[in-house]
């Protein structure tokens, strides 16, 4: 669908006064959850919903350039401004936090990389309701795979590189592509290579086998257009046009949701760029009200309504709807720049990723590909291989004593002082789910994704053992931004873990091939050698974001914390449910997109059963 047409047909209702009165469903949130949600309830016909989205349609080539991966961060207007509170264990640095703020929401933002995680990841979420739940990796396969429409590499490529692809894991129903691009760096194949080199690491039939290993996987990228495929192009442009059931206002911020006694009839909300709530207005709600404003904003939403935990409530002086003590807690994300990197000196392949910013005669070409066949360099968005790694491989000599210290934790002396029981008796229960996943071959610890280049070290720490918080600001509730604290590295085991990722790093560069190139180590540098000097380069450097925040909204049983059912319905209240990236209680071993229009999917089958 052209652009124009798009905006166009839609029905990106003009004023507020558009609006009707009531919907069936409400959608506080039209980003890559809530849109997925919108479209399978509005399809069959029978239901009316509003999606109402603080951000507005945006379809700059910032948006849509998939070359490089990181278009999408560089314009502001993009995205939320909202800074971490400092962190004391990051020598008291403060984090941006990326959250993508228009239709769409990150999935427009994002780094396009498509990955899954393993079987054990999503087994683990069932597990903490009882082994029969239908969160599991089985449970959810298929919504993997109605998901995203899987294209293979061409034949030349998987040729040329070795690609493995099982297309039994993949679907093609979904306007959501997952695709791989017709250039790879030659050196990658090297890289991926050398992983075989190490003991223990496999080599996995499919990115979506649920396996660790070392492996290419597609990115979000329309192979028709190679632009950028995301929840909007896929979900709502063109969709919602058609649909006299399906309306979108955009540009509006949801302040809360509006209780009669504890069950949801509607929300209230105000302009995107409304200082006070003077003019907000109610919207009803027949049925549901479903929040998907992300991991950052779904607590703030939750705790501005009434839900959330009493004390926070009450100081900010939010009337209590239902006390419910895990919204905002268990947050979690992945940490960056971590484990070290080597310049290999000896380095001879041609061409490597860095020419693109290096060698200006390079991006001209590549360029002048890109404009001419949409192939080439720029047709590659942040990468397309790496390899997943558990701990046992990571850190033979180790893992069992850090796993073992671990699951020996007494969990309240690493979350905030007074933090609720119930949200005590979760964070133990998954302390011995992950040091459980900390002594599997078949759970990834690290990720280390590729660049075909001369330097590498872009690691990725896949299951922090730290635990932060997202709470609203008790002085500025409804329009302060959300308090966002990572509390990176509270939990002593972070740190160890950490230290053996780099150890992991010098033995890779040592014992592989790679080693050939007569690799230099650039970071941490060799001049840190024991624990502590290691621990101080990675109070220096690491982020304890990977844009992949979690938690905030757990589905987990009430008595471990839990704000969600298995069914996504808040505990407490009726009618209101949350489908995002907050409801996942541990981190998937994977980057997050994939798993969460894999949830929308599921969620809209269990909303549309209880309708
Ligand atoms: C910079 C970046 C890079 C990433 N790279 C990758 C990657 O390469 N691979 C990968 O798998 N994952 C990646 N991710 C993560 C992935 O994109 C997210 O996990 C996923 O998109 C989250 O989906 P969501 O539905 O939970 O939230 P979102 O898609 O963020 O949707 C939330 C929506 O709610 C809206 N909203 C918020 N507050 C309100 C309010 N009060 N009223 C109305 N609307 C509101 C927001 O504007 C947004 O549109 C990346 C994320 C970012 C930010």
């Amino acid at each position: 669908i052209p652009i124009s047409e798009s905006i166009a047909h839609s029905t990106i209702l003009a004023r507020a006064g558009d609006l009707r009165s009531e919907y069936d469903y409400i959608i506080v949130g039209g980003g890559t959850a809530g849109l997925t949600v919108a479209d399978r309830l509005t399809e069959n016909g029978r239901y009316s919903v509003l999606v109402l989205e603080r951000g507005i349609f945006r379809n700059s080539t910032f948006v849509t350039t998939v070359g490089m991966g990181f278009f999408g961060i560089l314009d502001p207007e993009n995205l939320y401004n909202i800074t971490s509170l400092p962190q004391p264990n990051l020598n008291g640095r403060t984090i941006a936090v990326l959250a993508g703020n228009l239709l769409g929401g990150s999935s427009g933002v994002n780094g396009m990389q498509v990955v899954r995680g393993q079987k054990e990841d999503y087994d683990r979420w069932g597990e903490y309701f009882g082994k029969r739940s239908e969160w599991s990796w089985d449970g959810l396969l298929p919504y993997f795979k109605k998901a995203w429409n899987f294209h293979p590499p061409s034949p030349a490529i998987t040729n040329q590189f070795g690609i493995k692809y099982d297309t039994r894991f993949w679907g093609n129903s979904s306007k959501v592509h997952a695709s791989f691009p017709n250039f790879n760096y030659p050196f990658l194949k090297t890289e991926l290579a050398a992983f075989g080199d190490i003991p223990g690491i496999k080599f996995s039939p499919d990115s979506g086998a649920g396996e660790t290993g070392a492996y290419w996987h597609p990115s979000s990228i329309d192979p028709s257009t190679i632009l950028r495929s995301f929840a909007r192009p896929g979900h709502w442009d063109g969709i919602e046009a058609a649909r006299s059931n399906y309306h979108t206002l955009t540009g509006q911020r949801v302040l809360n949701v509006v209780f009669q006694g504890k069950k949801a009839t509607g929300v209230r909300f105000t302009s995107a760029d409304a200082t006070t709530q003077a003019g907000a207005r109610t919207v009803r709600a027949k049925k549901e009200v479903i929040i998907a404003a992300g991991t950052i904003h779904t607590p703030q939403i939750l705790q501005a309504s009434g839900v959330g935990p009493k004390a926070l409530l009450q100081q900010a002086g939010i009337n209590l709807v239902a006390d419910l003590p895990g919204v905002g807690s268990n947050f979690q994300d992945q940490s960056f720049n971590v484990g070290g990197s080597f310049n290999m000196t000896k380095f001879n392949a041609w061409p490597f990723q860095d020419a693109l910013f290096n060698n200006a005669t390079f991006m001209a070409e590549a360029r002048a590909e890109f404009e001419a066949n949409r192939t080439g360099p720029l047709s590659v968005a942040s990468g397309n291989a790496g390899a997943w790694i558990p701990l046992p491989v990571v850190s033979p000599s180790r893992w069992r004593e850090i796993a073992t210290r671990y699951e020996n934790q007494n969990p309240a002396a690493y979350l905030p002082a007074g933090t609720d029981k119930t949200v005590v008796a979760g964070y133990k229960a998954q302390i011995l789910a992950n040091a459980k996943a900390m002594r599997s071959r078949d759970s990834a610890s690290m990720n280390w994704f590729l660049r075909g280049s001369y330097q590498e070290g872009a690691l990725v720490y896949l299951h922090p053992a730290s635990r932060g918080t997202v709470f609203l600001d008790p002085a500025n509730p409804f329009f302060g931004p959300p308090r966002v604290d990572y509390r990176a590295l509270t939990n002593p085991i972070d740190v160890d873990v950490l230290v053996e990722f780099t150890h992991f790093v010098r033995r890779f560069f040592r014992e592989s091939r790679l080693k050939n190139y007569d690799p230099v180590e650039l970071l941490p540098g060799t001049q840190a050698q024991t624990a502590q000097q290691i621990t101080d380069w990675i109070k220096q450097t690491m982020i304890p974001s990977c844009f992949h925040p979690i938690g905030t909204a757990s589905m987990l049983p009430l008595s471990l914390g839990g704000v969600v059912d298995e069914k996504l319905r808040v505990y407490g209240v009726q009618g209101l449910s949350v489908v995002d990236a907050s409801v996942i209680p541990d981190s998937p071993g994977s980057y997050t997109q994939q798993t969460v229009y894999a949830i929308a999917e599921k969620a809209a089958d269990l909303i549309k059963a209880r309708s």
